[in-house]
């Protein structure tokens, strides 16, 4: 049985998870939802033991986390920021949040982070660095942002263009790639939660690159992604009339995501790799696809690449290798915590063909930061994250 000390509360998973802590007094915080708080007096049902704080709360990731919450049994939110949309009820920004009991959207400058346990940090890259190294350190963190995701900041700077702000905490993050990384990530309180691309390419390919399946060269992956992996804020190249009817690559050859593809492979493979990389923006709102192109290593079948990827996932909640043959789609997994692979011979011998597919904005970003938040606090990680996929 796992447990997590918070402050000056021992969260036991095991305890938790049958409804078992001691709670007290319940509160209502902030005009949002109630909140009890744990005290060692007697023993009651342990609904919202733990106090999530949102920051970035009006935008997409933020907007999917507080729907991802709504059915956590142990998570209750009593914080929400935002920027230009500070002061305003989350109903007004969100009309599909308008029934949950939350509190006012706040500026950061603004927030009381005294109620608060953990936070998602759902902000701009960029931004995040400042704001999360001015955060009490008491407090758990799931950064959604790209700030804290590549441990060589010098490759930070050449990336995104400006110096790191917080070289320290960038020691100390860890970055969560739930199935590949659960043990570190359970004792972390910094977690640099992937991003959308980088998940859907990670998880197919770690498994046969640590089996040695395939060649570490000539790694072609080509990506789609849905726009709301832009976020809300208006952007011209977003517009309807530049999205709809049409397809576009976007970042080619050098999109921001490729050193973090590379850093997870290289650490798999133990030596340095590289890859050809091209993300294009197709007009859905949500979904991904990763088309991954490898050579097979000498004697290697697609045969030996399921199997491995077979047992390599077979007991993953959320990780999924179909039946042979059948195609991974975006639709499959729509609003769900899921990714879908398969794997299929080429008819060139000696390549195979690797599809991924995840939901951009749940397995990308907030389904898969609070698989790992549940796991910071010592929770089963499939807590809150039981949707199944929304199909049609
Ligand atoms: N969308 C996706 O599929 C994925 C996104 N991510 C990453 O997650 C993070 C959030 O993405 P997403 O939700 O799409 O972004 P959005 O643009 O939709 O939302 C950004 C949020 O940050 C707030 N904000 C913007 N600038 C500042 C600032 N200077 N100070 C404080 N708050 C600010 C905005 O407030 P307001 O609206 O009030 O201005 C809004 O709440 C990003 O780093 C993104 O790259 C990662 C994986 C996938
Ligand atoms: C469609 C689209 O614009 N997608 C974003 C990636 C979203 C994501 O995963 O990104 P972060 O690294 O920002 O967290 C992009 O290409 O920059």
């Amino acid at each position: 049985m796992s447990s997590a000390t918070f402050g000056s509360i021992c969260f036991d998973s095991g305890c938790l998870w049958k409804n078992e802590i001691n709670v007290s007094k319940t509160k209502k915080r902030n005009g949002g939802r109630f909140v009890k708080c744990l005290a060692n007096t007697k023993t009651q049902k342990a609904e919202k033991a733990v106090r999530i704080g949102v920051l970035g709360a009006s935008g997409y990731t933020g907007a999917e986390i507080i729907r991802l919450l709504a059915n956590h049994p142990h998570f209750g939110i009593t914080l929400m920021t935002a920027d230009r949309k500070a002061g305003q009820s989350i109903g007004a920004v969100y009309p599909h949040l308008v029934t949950q009991d939350l509190p006012t959207l706040v500026a950061i400058k603004d927030a009381d982070f005294s109620e608060v346990d953990a936070v998602f940090c759902c902000l701009p890259h960029g931004t995040t660095q400042e704001i999360i190294k001015s955060l009490p350190t008491s407090l758990k963190i799931v950064d959604l942002s790209a700030d804290f995701r590549l441990r060589d900041i010098s490759e930070y700077e050449e990336w995104y263009g400006q110096a790191h702000r917080a070289p320290d905490l960038q020691k100390e993050a860890v970055y969560g790639l739930t199935e590949i990384v659960r043990e570190e990530i359970k004792n972390a309180r910094l977690v640099a939660n992937p991003g959308c691309y980088p998940t859907s390419i990670q998880l197919p390919l770690v498994p046969l690159i640590k089996a040695n399946l395939i060649e570490f060269r000539n790694i072609i992956i080509d990506s789609k992604s849905g726009v709301s992996g832009a976020g809300r804020s208006a952007k011209e190249e977003n517009l309807y009339t530049e999205i709809a009817e049409g397809i576009k690559s976007y970042g080619v050859t050098r999109h921001r995501h490729v050193p973090e593809i590379e850093q997870g492979l290289s650490d798999a493979a133990h030596s340095k790799i590289t890859v050809s990389f091209t993300p294009h923006l197709i007009p859905m709102s949500r979904g991904m696809q990763s088309t991954i192109y490898v050579e097979m290593a000498p004697g290697v079948t697609v045969e030996d690449l399921y199997q491995q990827l077979k047992t390599s996932y077979e007991d993953e909640e959320f990780v999924k290798l179909l039946e042979k043959r059948a195609v991974p789609r975006t639709h499959d997994v729509r609003g769900s915590n899921y990714c879908f692979i398969n794997v299929f011979a080429d008819r060139i011998p000696g390549r195979a063909i690797i599809i991924s597919v995840i939901d951009n904005v749940v397995k990308g970003a907030s389904g898969q930061a609070l698989q790992n938040l549940n796991l910071m606090l010592g929770f089963p990680e499939n807590t809150g994250l039981l949707y199944q996929p929304l199909f049609p």
